[in-house]
């Protein structure tokens, strides 16, 4: 059974086994706790055989035979005092026994050899089943390890979950500009309606945009077409709060427009055009920003000045639904002047009228996206009061030349930005119904807006003198490209399974309290 004397080639070592391993084997064998003995006489020989040089002397070796059998005599008792097996040496013994190999591995011991060794069958049984449960709990933990390495193409989700990422997205081609005429734009409210015709245009034109947008009315639908495209950034922030970032324009239009909108919560209205523009102030003062403050028409209030020249001081009612807006805009105005006198910002400010196009919410509650889509579904057209208010309508693309213009001029004062073609409201539902092939909604009159203005026109003089501004897109051809927008809509939600719109009304919107 021991193995001879002579030096013998075993798998994985390298080399002859030295004589004095052997004689360690030799001894060892006949103990109680073989088995073991052997398993850590073949962990140590390896060592034994690189080191060989280092025992130049027969006594040197015996000592050191002597020694390493001292260790290994007490590393066995301090062992069975434990009575406790470590799961390495139960494998190997078990392999052992399995493959009735005998310590040097000739495989020529009998499996008796555990009689031999004093082990109990109860002992060995155990063992056995500790194995068999350690195995399993292997195999189980492989099958695992599998798994994941499968799914890695997957970032770890199972391929059922597993949503294809797009490898290449295709952007509209922009505009090449160099550091010198590349401009880094902030667009506050840059996911909204006009906001975000505002980012289209700048970036065609080769700038790089950060959108701010808190997603109240803004949309990430509005400007996906832009996301992950170098010159672009989209941030979820609420100007409410300062942000902090360097750029060289600021475009402030974040805040509801529509009636339903802004009196939902009037105090965050209020807010949103004081504390807000206050934020954008301030950041056009740090870092030498100019400033443009998208105003309204609404500074004018219910006018008594037909049309209105910027010159107008307006008539507003400081306790009425609307005056969240109102005056909050016109607040804003003061804060822009304010921050010119006093800090030397460099501030523009456009008053915006009656908008329309493409991208406004189903939901809005204005008058264009209400009339459409009632005359599209076949719905009363829903006038409110006797339909004599007045309003002048500009497409959204003249909007954002004339911002853009207006960015670009050296000019401080208000100018107003609208289409001064003037209608009634009356007027303007049939204009809808007619431009709506088969609509066959009837027109209605509901109860009057409280503080609804009766007449607004702009007065673009202004506009045309400093910025070389004029609207370009006839009310009704911007009309026909809105309807064509809505149209879309609606049979998306049709296909998304989503109930037809209702238009909304002022206040209805359950507003907050
Ligand atoms: O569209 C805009 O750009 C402007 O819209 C609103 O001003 P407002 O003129 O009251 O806008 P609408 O809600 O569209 O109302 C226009 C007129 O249509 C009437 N209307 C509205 C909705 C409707 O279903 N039926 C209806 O008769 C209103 O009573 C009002 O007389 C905002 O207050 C302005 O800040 C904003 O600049």
């Amino acid at each position: 059974m021991a193995g001879p004397a002579k030096a013998r080639q075993r798998p994985g070592l390298q080399g002859p086994y030295p004589s004095v391993s052997f004689s360690i084997l030799k001894s060892l064998h006949a103990s109680t706790y073989s088995i073991h003995v052997a398993a850590i006489i073949r962990m140590l020989s390896p060592r034994l055989v690189r080191s060989h040089h280092w025992f130049p002397t027969m006594a040197a070796r015996g000592a050191c035979a002597v020694l390493v059998l001292i260790f290994l005599l007490f590393v066995l008792i301090s062992h069975t005092s434990n009575k406790s097996i470590s799961s390495d040496s139960v494998v190997e013994t078990r392999e052992r026994m399995s493959n009735g190999l005998d310590e040097e591995g000739q495989g020529d011991a009998p499996v008796e050899t555990n009689k031999n060794a004093g082990i109990s069958d109860d002992t060995v049984s155990s063992l056995l089943e500790r194995i068999k449960v350690l195995e399993d709990e292997l195999s189980s933990m492989r099958t695992r390890m599998d798994d994941a390495e499968n799914r890695e193409g997957n970032n770890g989700i199972p391929d059922e979950m597993a949503v294809p990422l797009p490898t290449t997205k295709s952007f509209p081609s922009v505009r090449y500009r160099n550091e010198e005429t590349r401009k880094r734009v902030l667009i506050t409210g840059g996911a909204g309606f006009v906001g975000s015709h505002l980012v289209d245009k700048l970036m065609l034109d080769g700038h790089e945009i950060i959108a701010l947008d808190n997603y109240f009315t803004g949309r990430k639908k509005n400007i996906e077409h832009w996301i992950g495209h170098p010159n672009f950034e989209m941030v979820h922030h609420d100007v409410v709060n300062p942000y902090f970032v360097e750029v060289d324009q600021i475009y402030h239009l974040a805040s509801p427009a529509s009636p339903p909108h802004y009196m939902y919560n009037p105090v965050k209205t209020i807010k949103t055009n004081t504390l807000g523009t206050i934020n954008m102030l301030g950041l056009a003062k740090r870092v030498k920003a100019t400033v443009l403050l998208a105003s309204t028409s609404e500074v004018y209030g219910d006018p008594e000045v037909h049309p209105q020249p910027e010159t107008y001081w307006g008539h507003v009612n400081t306790i009425g639904p609307r005056a969240c807006y109102d005056e909050g805009k016109r607040v804003a105005e003061s804060l822009m002047v304010a921050y010119n006198k006093q800090e030397n910002v460099k501030i523009r400010i456009a008053r915006i009228f009656n908008t329309f196009g493409p991208r406004m919410h189903m939901n809005d509650g204005r008058v264009v996206s209400n009339f459409i889509i009632q005359a599209l579904q076949d719905k009363p057209i829903t006038i409110y009061g006797n339909g004599t208010q007045t309003r002048s309508f500009q497409y959204v693309t003249d909007l954002v030349d004339g911002l853009i213009a207006l960015m670009n001029s050296n000019y401080s004062l208000p100018v107003n930005i609208g289409n001064p073609e003037e209608h009634t409201i009356g007027e303007f539902a049939t204009i809808i119904r007619d431009l709506v092939p088969g609509s066959t909604s009837e027109i209605v009159n509901q109860e009057s807006q409280q503080d609804d203005p009766q007449q607004r026109r702009p007065d673009i003089r202004r506009a045309a003198e400093q910025i070389q501004w004029r609207p370009q897109v006839l009310m009704k051809d911007g009309l026909l490209k809105t309807i064509e927008y809505f149209r879309a809509e609606i049979d998306r939600n049709k296909r998304g399974g989503k109930p037809p719109p209702e238009p909304v009304r002022h206040g209805g919107l359950e507003s907050r309290r």
